[in-house]
């Protein structure tokens, strides 16, 4: 009998297959578990943008998210674009009702090609109900200005920052440093402590669906049992394996590639 990891994703689906629901299922798949997912939103984009959004029902969602609890647990739960307000109360009343555990909340608000990803009215629902609910956070610079509200131009700033945010959700976060220039450094802070993951920065535009694919990454070290800091450490290898495969396919920002890297897990 095979014994399996089980990790759900509820994000928005990426037609061009770099991120979102099949960015993360790539990842979990490539950490050999098994993946599942409640969709949140239907997208119409590529490498060069986003051209549309389809958000789902609400309701449907939470059917969604009902039909795996009460068929196959998860053993951790990604989260990644869930557009509006009704949508994250949905799903905060799903993680409660079935006490999901391992959730890493990547707080998806805008592509790196500039398009809204969560509606503006709903930032306030999502900092206040859902992010506390998280094992980890993620939020990249930007989004990591939102949720403190003040500017992040230095590993200084990230320290302030990851502070203000711990202060706010009373939980895990890790800014992730993609935005600054050099290294890829990224910053935990949890319960007073800080602790930095440097990997080498890859030189290329090849960047669509990092942060879905770490944040995917991290549940699923998580679900294997593994400490937030190993689980973070691994993801990051993971993820910095993923981009110097040197895969260009796409007219922009091209995806990553989730098999040449096996050998890293
Ligand atoms: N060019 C790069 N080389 C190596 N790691 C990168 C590069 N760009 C981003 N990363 C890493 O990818 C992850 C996602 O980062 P970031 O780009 O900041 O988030 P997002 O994809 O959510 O905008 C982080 O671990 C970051 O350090
Ligand atoms: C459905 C969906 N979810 C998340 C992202 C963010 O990914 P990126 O920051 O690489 O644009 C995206 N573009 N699409």
């Amino acid at each position: 009998m095979i014994l399996i990891k089980k990790v759900l994703t509820i994000a928005g689906s990426d037609c061009s297959g770099g991120a979102g629901i099949q960015a993360d299922i790539k990842t979990i798949t490539a950490h050999k578990m098994y993946a599942m997912s409640a969709i949140t939103a239907l997208t119409a984009q590529n490498t060069t943008g986003v051209y549309g959004i389809l958000d789902a029902d609400p309701e449907f969602i939470g059917k969604q998210i009902d039909c795996i609890f009460q068929d196959i647990r998860p053993d951790a739960v990604k989260i990644g674009m869930v557009s509006n307000s009704r949508t994250i109360e949905i799903i905060v009343e799903k993680l409660i009702q079935y006490q999901a555990e391992n959730i890493v909340i990547d707080p998806v608000m805008v592509s790196t090609s500039g398009s809204e990803l969560l509606c503006y009215e709903a930032r306030k629902t999502l900092i206040d109900k859902l992010l506390p609910l998280g094992t980890l956070i993620t939020p990249n610079i930007p989004e990591a200005q939102v949720i403190c509200g003040f500017k992040i131009e230095s590993e200084e700033d990230m320290v302030r920052a990851a502070v203000c945010i711990w202060e706010k959700i009373h939980g895990a976060v890790l800014i992730k440093g993609g935005h600054l220039v050099h290294e890829a450094a990224d910053l935990l802070y949890a319960n007073n402590q800080r602790h930095w993951f440097r990997e080498e920065r890859v030189h290329t535009v090849n960047t669509h669906g990092t942060g879905c694919t770490l944040s995917s990454a991290i549940a699923c070290n998580l679900a294997d049992g593994n400490s937030l800091d190993e689980s973070i450490k691994k993801a990051k290898k993971y993820l910095t394996g993923a981009l110097k495969t040197g895969l260009n396919i796409g007219k922009g920002s091209g995806p990553l590639e989730h098999t040449y890297c096996l050998q890293l897990l």
